[in-house]
């Protein structure tokens, strides 16, 4: 075991991908602004490769996405590394910059061997409920934090409002919005509310290049991205809903691409497709309506709800740009007039915003 020490925080990296890397370059900067506590990386993975060593010594954090690509050591399984983080004898932060349930499912052992989690991973907060409850049971048990302000409108202060709300006694009465950064891109390009706009399926291509979709497309076209959102924020707002399949979702994936079997073979296909995003953006237009993508929670009648809606030219929805999220919270003290928050929902670098901001939380309640 290495010794402990005083004034250090190791850090453990899952996941270097889009999220991930941007996540890496504002720690490079968080490490050389703060000199106090300490941060040290000393694990990083992605599915294939990994870097550690049995000392724990700190990697150096420059350029490590290249020498992690040319590392030969491959990732521990995830019981080997709660054990290896676990025995390291300093404060551990573990961040999660995967969308892996594998990873996700892991969180209360980590948690109750004393190691803090932050993340951008919406599976185990919008998993069972039963997920749910083991890992804040886990946390509260050992100490360790958990934190996941990027699970919903990426680094968009939206869990911290929603938990200010419900922690100093406010009663949430209805949360609405859209809540997926990719359908936000998408609907804003294709069907802006002046021009004629894009084309659906290379938006949808537009979308993934920028970083923007689930590392598979498909888990923000059948609806199921922002039903996870919506699962978490009803969790916090007091509603047990059990998993985002508990309430109806609108799926966007047409019928005969449902059994394509990869993500790269369905948006190959999806061209021939276009024509019934057509239909349904014609239709709101006949109603001089443009159609967006949202979710609701109805709090007082447990009710959640995912999918297209038409709006008025005028109203804020249509008139999102880019990948923003607008996401208000009805409330009893703000009455008729909800508290709004609104800004780019997807993307590395504001994702990881999030992330870092999270990490920022845990280093003041433990180093
Ligand atoms: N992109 C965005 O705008 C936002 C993303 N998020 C969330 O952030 C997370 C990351 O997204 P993003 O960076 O875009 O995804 P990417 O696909 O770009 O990156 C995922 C990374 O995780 C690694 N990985 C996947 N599974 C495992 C595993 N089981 N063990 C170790 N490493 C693994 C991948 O490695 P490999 O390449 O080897 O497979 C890759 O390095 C997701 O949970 C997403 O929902 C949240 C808000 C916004
Ligand atoms: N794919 C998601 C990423 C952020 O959660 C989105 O588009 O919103
Ligand atoms: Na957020």
């Amino acid at each position: 075991m290495a010794a402990a020490s005083v004034g250090q925080v190791n850090i453990a990296v899952i996941g270097a991908g889009g999220v991930g890397k941007c996540f890496l370059a504002q720690l490079e900067q968080l490490a050389a602004r703060r000199p106090s506590p300490k941060l040290a990386l000393t694990y990083i993975s992605t599915s294939k490769k990994a870097i550690y060593s049995d000392e724990h010594a700190a990697i150096p954090i420059n350029d490590v996405s290249s020498t992690l690509a040319s590392s030969r050591q491959t990732p521990l399984a995830l019981s080997q590394l709660v054990d290896f983080l676990g025995k390291s004898g300093v404060n551990t932060v573990l961040v999660d910059n995967t969308s892996s349930q594998d990873v996700a499912d892991a969180y209360p052992q980590f948690l109750g061997r004393g190691i803090s989690i932050v993340t951008p991973n919406k599976k185990a907060f919008s998993g069972s409920y039963q997920l749910w409850q083991d890992i804040f049971a886990a946390a509260e048990r050992s100490g360790a934090r958990v934190y996941h302000e990027s699970s919903v409108g990426a680094g968009l202060p939206v869990i911290s409002t929603l938990k200010d709300l419900v922690d100093t006694g406010d009663e949430v009465t209805k949360i609405e919005g859209v809540f997926s950064g990719t359908m936000s891109f998408l609907f804003n390009s294709f069907a802006p509310t002046s021009g004629s706009g894009g084309q659906w399926s290379a938006e949808v291509k537009k979308a993934k290049e920028l970083g923007y979709t689930e590392p598979d497309p498909r888990d923000d076209l059948n609806g199921l991205d922002v039903a996870r959102k919506l699962t978490i924020l009803a969790r916090l707002a007091g509603l047990p809903v059990e998993s985002p399949t508990a309430f109806p979702v609108q799926s966007l994936i047409p019928k005969e691409l449902e059994s394509a079997t990869s993500g790269d073979e369905f948006l190959e296909k999806l061209p021939a497709f276009d024509a019934q995003m057509e239909e349904t953006k014609a239709a709101a237009e006949k109603e001089g309506k443009v159609v967006r993508f949202v979710g609701s929670i109805d709090v007082a009648t447990k009710q959640v709800k995912v999918g297209l809606e038409k709006f008025d030219l005028s109203h804020p929805i249509a008139a999102l740009k880019g990948s923003d999220n607008i996401i208000s919270f009805y409330t009893k003290r703000y009455g008729s007039n909800p508290l709004i928050i609104q800004g780019a929902g997807a993307g590395g670098d504001v994702t990881a915003m999030g992330v870092t901001s999270d990490l920022l939380k845990v280093l003041s309640q433990i180093a």
